[in-house]
């Protein structure tokens, strides 16, 4: 029996569904960092305190 036609070939598609959303979630984390950064880019330039527990943060763990 080879491995393709092993029960275990009826798994293939959903590894490669979990793979591709895998790697979604790796671009959607950088992408949230990316943003993230700019947000403190943005607040350093303007003095806006970082520390969490304030402002959006604050709201966020209030929910
Ligand atoms: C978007 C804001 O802050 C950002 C929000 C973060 C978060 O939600 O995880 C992380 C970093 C902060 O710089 C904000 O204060 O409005």
């Amino acid at each position: 029996m080879t491995v393709t036609s092993s029960p275990n070939a009826g798994l293939l598609p959903f590894r490669d569904l979990i793979n591709k959303l895998d790697h979604q979630l790796v671009e959607i984390i950088s992408q949230r960092l990316s943003v993230c950064a700019e947000v403190a880019r943005y607040k350093k330039e303007r003095g806006i305190a970082m520390m969490p527990g304030c402002g959006r943060s604050r709201h966020k763990l209030d929910r």
